[in-house]
């Protein structure tokens, strides 16, 4: 088969391109860089540099290639940042992706896998959550993915286009073979802010928030390694060959932020510098997933589920690309970095009073 894949050059997309080509698949990637690299894409894979807004751009890839389906990443998908500049999240996202699925339909593409987000369920009432929970955003972020798969159901409904609607947990961990890894710029993320802490490269770790109704007072997380993620998608293309698909994607098991610390310590041998800070906005206390619908309608098992083990794949990477993919990116946020005009960080609207200390860019 062959497919394009959006944000290809990011952290979950490149690693769902090397998925795709060990599967026997072809790809192009889209991906305007502004987050991605050039260097996660194998250099045998053509890459459009491009904005998704472009659509006389990504009509031509479209012309030029019969895609047999359309795997979707790019998007801005920081759930405190989302928080910050909302209006950029809503808009780029949705609109985006609103686009995209207007011109599959248009060149009769079939086949579209949407990166969603476990962040559209909110504050659950239940864990772990299963994919009929209640859906109630609990960010712009979230909001922003659930109303790109309310789209997919009308593409659906109305065009008869296929679709799977991946609700990540978090993904961590980088590929086994060492092919691929995770490199944002600012990296947020906790497992390579912690593994960073642990080398050395950062002088400390703030953890947000002591006081959420979980076992040790932090927040507590399902962390499912990218690669198990990538596979996910192969399993959900061949479900819709026949029909549409929902499916949350996790280990279905929690750990909290103090316990991924102490993983990391175990793994790298040494101690994370880390102080309490306050909550960051936005920030549920306990996502895990509910993952039964996938393993049996698909098979799908994931392969490297310890949280040990996840954090080992990512210190791996990061000993071996000590500076990420070669080439430093600018400093930037992504609410920034995206294809709409360049909006400053927080003009969505002047923030209230405290909610600039929320969210907390990685130190340097
Ligand atoms: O410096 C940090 C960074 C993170 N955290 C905490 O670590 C936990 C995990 O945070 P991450 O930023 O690593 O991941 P998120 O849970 O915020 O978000 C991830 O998972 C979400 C779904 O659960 C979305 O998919 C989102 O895009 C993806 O980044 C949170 O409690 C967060 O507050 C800290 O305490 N200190």
């Amino acid at each position: 088969m062959h497919y394009l894949v959006t944000g290809g050059a990011g952290f979950v997309g490149s690693h769902v391109v090397l998925a795709l080509r060990d599967a026997g698949h072809s790809v192009v990637v889209f991906d305007n860089l502004s987050t991605g690299h050039r260097a996660a894409v194998p250099p045998d894979v053509p890459l459009v540099v491009g904005n998704l807004s472009d659509q006389a751009l990504l009509n031509t890839v479209m012309e030029n290639a019969k895609f047999d389906g359309v795997l979707h990443f790019a998007a801005l998908s920081l759930v405190g940042d989302s928080m910050r500049v909302p209006f950029t999240y809503l808009r780029q996202n949705y609109l985006n992706s609103l686009q995209l699925i207007e011109l599959c339909i248009h060149h009769a593409i079939r086949r579209f896998v949407f990166s969603s987000t476990a962040a559209l369920f909110g504050t659950p009432e239940q864990q772990p959550i299963m994919e009929h929970a209640t859906v109630n955003p609990g960010s712009p972020y979230g909001e922003s993915k659930f109303l790109i798969e309310r789209v997919l159901h009308w593409a659906e409904t109305i065009y008869g286009m296929h679709s799977a609607c991946l609700r990540y947990f978090n993904a961590a961990g980088s590929d086994p073979m060492g092919r691929a890894g995770e490199d944002h710029r600012p990296e947020t993320h906790l497992i390579p802010l912690a593994i960073d802490t642990a080398l050395g490269r950062r002088p400390a770790l703030s953890i947000f928030g002591a006081d959420y109704a979980t076992a040790d007072g932090t927040c507590v997380r399902d962390y499912i390694h990218v690669t198990d993620l990538a596979h996910a998608h192969l399993m959900a293309l061949e479900q819709i060959e026949t029909r549409s698909v929902t499916y949350n994607v996790g280990n279905t098991t929690g750990f909290s932020n103090l316990d991924v610390i102490r993983a990391v310590e175990r793994v790298t041998g040494r101690n994370v510098n880390w102080s309490w800070a306050g909550r960051r906005q936005g920030d549920p206390a306990t996502l895990i997933a509910g993952s039964e619908r996938l393993r049996r309608e698909t098979g799908w098992i994931p392969r490297i589920a310890a949280l040990d083990d996840i954090v080992e794949t990512a210190f791996r990477w990061r000993l071996t690309h000590p500076e990420g993919y070669a080439a430093p990116l600018p400093a930037m946020s992504p609410a920034t970095g995206m294809d709409m005009p360049a909006i400053p960080l927080g003009a969505d609207f002047p923030l209230p009073g405290a909610a600039e200390e929320f969210y907390r860019p990685a130190s340097p």
